[in-house]
């Protein structure tokens, strides 16, 4: 059996605040073989970035993990140190590529000089020999004139050509996972379709797994193998994404595909908004603004259910359906 690139069970983070401690995510679990895309979805403030930042072991101070576990190719992150963390795990074994390419790369400095200082960092080594690496990585990347570009400043680069660097980056040191945190935001629809269709080839190529993090299904649609659902701090649906998207099961993934203007008739919003996870509703999070709540959704947190092959939902309706 194929050791997943990463899986994760049973993850808790809690923060610490004025009101005391809060659970910012609770119960997240899915798992991500090689070859692999897994798109993470939620609205803004369901925890996303707080999962990658705990993934990538920079969780702020005031946060911790608080129980579950995260396997990266089979070894548990949470025993690594911090050392061995910045030094071979992270940018190294698991690459990142930014939300925004705009901001992610210093002003200041050339290309060439920021890249490379990224792979002498992880892997000393002869300067021409990165460099040789990184013109391939560059031409890769579809970057015009890779080695021109080198000795260019980010300023002199469009959105989609920085972003395209920033997925050299992400790459240059072998990874096994890459962590992408909504990398088409910042940019216009063509060029976004052009970023997909280049993950979607590097993943094929290099059998590297990727954890692609959006609010976007339309993304997740053409992008990913599998989708994960979270709703404020929670886990609620994952599975395939042709069947999640065709028949959608817990009524918050129903509730978001019913918001995508091309997936819906009528264009609807979901009523109310995330709760902050020092209010967290009792019993199912999502039950204040699920039009199917019944009495019992308020009294508990709802048990996860396999209903068909490879999809989990947790929703107590699905309960109720599997004792029947
Ligand atoms: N340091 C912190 N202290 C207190 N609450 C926090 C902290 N960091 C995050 N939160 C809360 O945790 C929840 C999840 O935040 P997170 O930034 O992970 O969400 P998100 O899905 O990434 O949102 P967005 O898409 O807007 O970036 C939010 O309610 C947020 O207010």
């Amino acid at each position: 059996m194929t050791v997943p690139a990463l899986a994760i069970t049973g993850l808790r983070v809690g923060i610490r605040s004025d009101e005391g401690m809060a659970r910012i995510l609770d119960h997240i679990a899915f798992s991500i073989a090689p070859g692999c895309i897994l798109g993470v979805v939620g609205e803004s403030g369901c925890g996303k970035s707080t999962l990658i930042r705990t993934i990538l072991g920079i969780l702020p101070p005031a946060a911790e993990i608080v129980a579950g576990s995260i396997l990266f190719e089979g070894e548990d992150l949470r025993a690594f140190s911090e050392a061995e963390l910045n030094r071979a795990v992270r940018g190294s074994r698991i690459g990142f590529v930014p939300q925004d390419p705009y901001l992610a790369l210093n002003p200041l400095f050339t290309i060439g000089a920021q890249l490379l200082e990224v792979m002498r960092w992880h892997a000393p080594g002869e300067r021409r020999s990165h460099s040789t690496r990184l013109v391939e990585l560059l031409r890769r990347v579809q970057l015009p004139d890779p080695e021109a570009a080198l000795a260019r400043y980010p300023h002199q680069f469009s959105g989609g050509q920085r972003q395209r660097l920033l997925i050299a980056a992400a790459l240059a040191c072998s990874p096994r996972l890459v962590i992408a945190d909504e990398p088409t935001t910042a940019l216009d629809v063509t060029t976004q379709q052009q970023i997909l269709r280049l993950l979607r080839e590097l993943v094929d190529e290099l059998g590297i797994a990727m954890l692609f993090v959006t609010h976007d299904l339309g993304v997740v649609a053409e992008l990913c193998d599998e989708v994960s659902v979270i709703y404020a701090g929670q886990t609620v649906e994952s599975g395939p994404t042709a069947a999640m998207l065709d028949r959608p099961l817990h009524p918050y993934t129903r509730a978001l595909l019913a918001c995508h203007p091309d997936r819906s008739e009528g264009f609807t919003g979901i009523p109310g908004a995330v709760p902050s996870p020092l209010r967290a509703p009792p019993g199912c999070r999502f039950a204040p603004r699920c039009a199917g709540a019944r009495p019992a959704c308020t009294g508990r947190s709802p048990a996860p259910q396999w209903p068909e092959p490879g999809r989990s939902v947790d929703c107590i309706l699905y309960e109720a359906k599997a004792a029947a």
